[in-house]
This record gives C-alpha cells, structure tokens and sequence, in this order.
C-alpha cells in the first residue's frame, strides 16, 4: 500500500476531511471511554473490598457508557453518510464525464465496462475513502492505549501478553496481503462478468437465433467462477488468520490466568487490578479485527479507486470544459455557452463542405476516408451510396464532429469548423442513426431529448410527419408510454428517431437509412419528409433504398474511402459501372421476386 497510491483514494475524501477529522475525534472519544471502562471498573472493584465510597468510581463508569454509546452513533451515521457522498460525487462526475467524451474513446471499450466502475468499484470506495482510515487510525491509537494500560497495571503479565500478540500479528502480516489480492481478483473478473452479461443481453435476439444460449452463458459464468475461486481462496486465508488469533488470544489469556494467579498468590499484584487487566486482554481482539479488516478495505478501495481514476483519460470533447474544484477532484464545468447569433452566409456558400479530407479511427489505422472533397448545398437532397466499408458513415462522423480529420478541413457556412463549438456545428444539424437506438424513458422523453421546450403541439406535428400520431394516440399512456426497446418495431423505432430529429428544424437533416427491410408505412414516412425538407435545407442520406437513390438530387458514389463519382441517377447510370452494380443490388432487394 504504498503512498501514491493511497493518494489516490484520498483524492475522493479530501473534500470531506471536516467531517472525517470530526468522525476521528468521535472514534478516539469513543475508544477512550472503551479504554477507560476496565480501569473504572477496577476502582468499583477496589471501593467494593475497601472502605471508599462507591458514588464516585460508580458514576464515572455510567458516564462512560453513555458517552461512548452517543458518540458511536454518533461517528457510525457520520461515516455512513460520508460514504455515501464520497460516491454519489464519483458516479455524478464519472457519469458526465463518461457523456462527454469522445464517440471514439468511448465506443472503443466493451460495452458494460464503464457502467461497472460506476454502479460497482465506487461501491468500494465507500468503506476505503472514509470509514477505513478513520478505522485504522483509531485501532492503532486503541492497541497502543491498550497496551499502555496493560503495562500500568502489571509488566510481568504484558510480557506474556505481547509474545502472543506479536506472533499473531506477524501471522496476519504474512496472510492480509494474499486476502486481499484474492478479494481484488475477484472483483475484477465480476467487472468483466458486468460487462460480458451487458454485451450478451444486448445481443440476445442474435445469440437465440445463433442457438448459442449455453455457449454464451458459459463463457460469462466463467468469470463468475474464477470470481468465486478467488473468493474462496480470500475465505480460507481469512478462516485461517482468525482462527491463529483466537488460539493465540485464548492461549494468551490462560497463559495471563496462570501468571496472574501465581503473581496474586505472592502478594505481587491486586485481583482487581488482574481483573481489569483480563477485561484489556479480552479488548485486544478488537483493535486488531478493526486493523485487519481495514487494511483489506483500503486495499480494494485502492484498486477501485485507480479504477475509477483511469476513466478521466477518456478523452473529452470539449477539453477545457474539465476542471480542478478546490479540493483537486477534476469535475465537469457547467453547460456550455449559449450558441452565439450566426451570421447570415452568402446564399450560394454550401451549407457544409469538406475539403481534401483524410480521416482515421487511430493514429495507426489506415484511414477510413482519403482526400474526400464535397460540398453540401443549402437545399435540396444529396445521396450517399457506396459498398459497405467505403466510408459514408464516417463521412457522417466527421460532420457531425465525432471525429476529428487528421487532414483537410471542414467547414459549416464556410467558417471552418475549428471557429465553431461542437455545441454550435451540431445544433444546426440533426442525425438519425441506422440503428436508431432509444434512450431510457417514455415516447415523449425519446422526442424530447433534441429540443426539451418543444410543446405537446410540436411533438403531434411531427408525429403526423412521420405517420405515428394515430398509433400513439391509440396507446393508453399515449406519449407517456415506456419506451422499451420491445415494445416498438424496428420501422416505428425509424420514425421515432425521425420525429426526433424534424422536431429541430434542422438546416441540414443527415439521415443513414436503416439496412432492414422496412415496412411500407416507414419507408413512405421517410421519403415524404426527405422532400419535405430538402425542399427548404439540406437533407443527407446514406442510402440503401432504391427509391431514395433515385430521388436525390445529387448522389455520391464512394469507394475506399475516396469520391469515386457524383451526379444525377441519368448521369451515373450511364457513366459508372460501380453505381450501376449497385443500383442493380438494391433493385434485386427492393423487389426479389423479379431476381
Ligand atoms: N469505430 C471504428 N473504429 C475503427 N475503424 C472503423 C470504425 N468505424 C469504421 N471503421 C473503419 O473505417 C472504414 C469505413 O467504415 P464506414 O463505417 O465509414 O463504412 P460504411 O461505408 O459506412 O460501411 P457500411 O455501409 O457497412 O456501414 C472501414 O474500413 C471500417 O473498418
């Protein structure tokens, strides 16, 4: 446990160091009237065989119980509920900063593994970052009083006691280490079971159809195995180590009754001075529970805590919207300036535009786009067709800012990009993914999440848009439904997504059609409002229907990452071979019974 590294947790306690000093003076109180009760007990023990008076030895021994027992309470709920605050900071700001980063860096992980240093390594760091220290340090302060006292009271008798204790604790030393690595083992191969069960869940409908249930549980209960090997290995070490310091607390304490018997029969010592030393050395197996046991918290809570640390080198979007707050914790700044007021472009400058661009997913990848120049006017639909791996979805990427270009530049109302905030490029755009995933939440939630003020009227209009209002209105929560994703199908999920988008009025609607089949109904949805709004701005789609194809204004042929060709349908049918290839495929998908 060296000091970086409990510097580490102390980072998330140092906000609280107030009521952590206050929780430690508690519990120096708390065992102070523990080490005094023995020696009081001894005076009530003396005034009972003696001639003075009980009133006084009495008295103090019933303050002492109800001191010690209100500051117990006391610094049990004051370090619960800073445990409890130690990790609500950590999954606020792990949570934000986990939304902010990069597209990239967060989709490089696997799913379920940033939600498990959330939802479980911060779990640990309740007990390490606040009750722990205090814990440690008090069970110190606790052994050596006890000790002190013991020696007051007789040094021939602590003799015996301090070889047995240091025997024991020279076994615990030997073994904590090995408990806690098996503990922290464990915990790792839980994280990765969170994550496995995570990615597996969400796969479900293609591991059922793949009839790989048993396969996949298997690999994920592996984990669970190896997580509950080492658990077992940590039980058997800490049976052991217990097991040693009872034998050698009881050994001790009949080594004491021999001695102590002997040395009362010489006339050497008082009974009541060896019963109250019976009391201290009966004491002694809580100070070193205390120190075991937090010594095997800070050390999971060290390695959750590095755990936890590790997530602030996701790389943010917006890098100067991170802080260091007083205490050095580095916390999220709030939301970002309002968009400032545009100036009007020149009518005929492209909404958008990329010049020379070349783009790669990292620093060592081959890039995925290469010298794409294209420029993106302010109405009417452009296209975007190619083979799959060609690039058009990161075309989208790069528009939509989630990847920077490692050459060329693009610019919005021909202002390059670097003048915009990712906040401003994007409030003039909409996107509707392939997938169109749903956000937790209702109907009216998922509609919202683009423009939180739009009115129940807005959200209808939209609706009756994209041909949803009659099925919503028909649901008994209508847009106060759940939103779960089995509760939709894939082509309302489309429109859905679709709606959400239209609700922005954006300049330029980027749309990646889905690949599924849709139904009639989707697919009529989605062509009317691609006109109806390349009318007035600028509609994108990557396009996989032949209808859409057909339709667009200007289409985009890609290949390999580069602009193979651009024009009309007319025009590329009778001058490019890849565009008539493909128009073929999606001719053959559109109506398979004429293959
Ligand atoms: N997140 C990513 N990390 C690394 N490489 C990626 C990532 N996304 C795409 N690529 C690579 O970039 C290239 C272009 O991919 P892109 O997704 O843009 O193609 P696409 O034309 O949209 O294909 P599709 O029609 O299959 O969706 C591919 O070679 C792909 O392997």
């Amino acid at each position: 446990m060296s000091v970086p590294r409990l510097r580490i947790l102390w980072s998330f306690a140092r906000p609280h160091r107030r009521s952590l000093a206050l929780a430690l003076v508690l519990a120096l109180v708390g065992s102070g009237t523990g080490l005094a009760t023995p020696m009081v007990t001894k005076g009530v023990l003396d005034a009972l065989g003696g001639s003075q008076s009980l009133r006084g030895p009495l008295t103090a021994l019933l303050l002492l119980l109800v001191v010690g027992s209100a500051v117990t309470y006391w610094q049990w709920t004051l370090i619960g509920t800073l445990g409890e605050r130690v990790v609500l900071r950590a999954r606020e700001s792990m949570v934000r900063r986990f939304l902010r980063a990069t597209v990239t860096a967060v989709t490089r992980r696997p799913p379920g593994e940033l939600v498990t240093r959330v939802t479980s390594d911060t779990v640990l760091l309740h007990q390490a970052a606040t009750g722990a220290p205090v814990g440690l340090i008090n069970a110190v302060v606790m052994l050596l009083g006890t000790l002190v006292l013991m020696a007051v009271l007789d040094l021939v008798l602590l003799g015996t006691v301090a070889a047995a204790v240091v025997v024991v604790g020279v076994l615990f030393a030997v073994l904590m280490p090995g408990i806690a690595t098996a503990q922290q083992r464990a915990q790792d191969h839980l994280g990765r079971l969170g994550g496995n069960l995570e990615g597996a869940l969400r796969a479900i409908r293609t591991v059922k159809a793949g009839r790989a249930e048993d396969r996949t549980a298997e690999r994920i209960v592996a984990d669970a195995r190896t997580s509950a090997e080492h658990g077992v290995r940590a039980v058997r070490r800490e049976a052991l180590a217990w097991t040693i310091a009872l034998a050698g607390i009881q050994l001790a304490i009949i080594l004491v009754l021999g001695v102590g018997a002997w040395r009362v029969a010489e006339g050497a010592l008082e009974v009541s001075s060896l019963i109250a030393f019976l009391l201290y050395a009966f004491g002694l197996m809580d100070p070193i529970s205390e120190l075991s046991q937090n010594v095997t918290a800070l050390q999971s809570g060290i390695a959750a805590a590095e755990r936890i640390r590790e997530t602030e080198d996701l790389e943010s979007e917006d890098l100067e919207s991170e802080e260091e707050d007083d205490d050095g914790v580095r916390v999220p700044v709030p939301a970002p300036a309002p968009v400032p007021a545009r100036e009007a472009a020149a009518p005929d400058t492209p909404v958008l535009e990329l010049r020379d661009v070349t783009a790669a997913y990292g620093p060592d990848a081959e890039p995925a786009v290469r010298g794409v120049g294209l420029a993106i006017p302010r109405r009417g639909h452009t296209a975007i067709v190619g083979p799959s791996g060609a690039g058009k979805t990161t075309l989208f990427s790069l528009v939509l800012r989630f990847l920077e270009p490692t050459g060329g530049e693009l610019l919005l109302d021909g202002r390059p990009y670097r003048d915009h905030t990712h906040d401003e490029i994007r409030s003039r755009l909409a996107y509707v993914e392939q997938d169109t995933p749903v956000v937790p939440g209702t109907i009216r939630d998922n509609l919202l999440l683009a423009r939180p003020d739009a009115t129940d009227a807005e959200l209808r209009r939209v609706l009756r848009e994209v041909r949803l209002a009659e099925k919503i209105d028909a649901l008994d929560d209508g847009l106060d439904t759940p939103l779960s994703g089995a509760a939709v199908s894939g082509g309302e999920r489309q429109r859905i997504a679709l709606a959400r988008a239209l609700l922005r009025t954006p300049d330029v609607l980027l749309l990646d059609e889905a690949t599924a089949q849709l139904d009639g109904l989707t697919e009529a949805a989605v062509q009317a409002c691609v006109r109806s709004r390349a009318a007035g701005g600028a509609v994108v789609t990557i396009a996989h229907r032949l209808s859409t194809v057909i339709d667009a204004d200007t289409i985009v042929v890609m290949e390999a990452g580069r602009v193979r060709a651009r024009g009309s349908h007319a025009e590329l049918l009778a001058t490019d071979a890849l565009y008539r290839e493909l128009v073929e495929a999606l001719r053959i998908a559109a109506h398979p019974q004429s293959v």
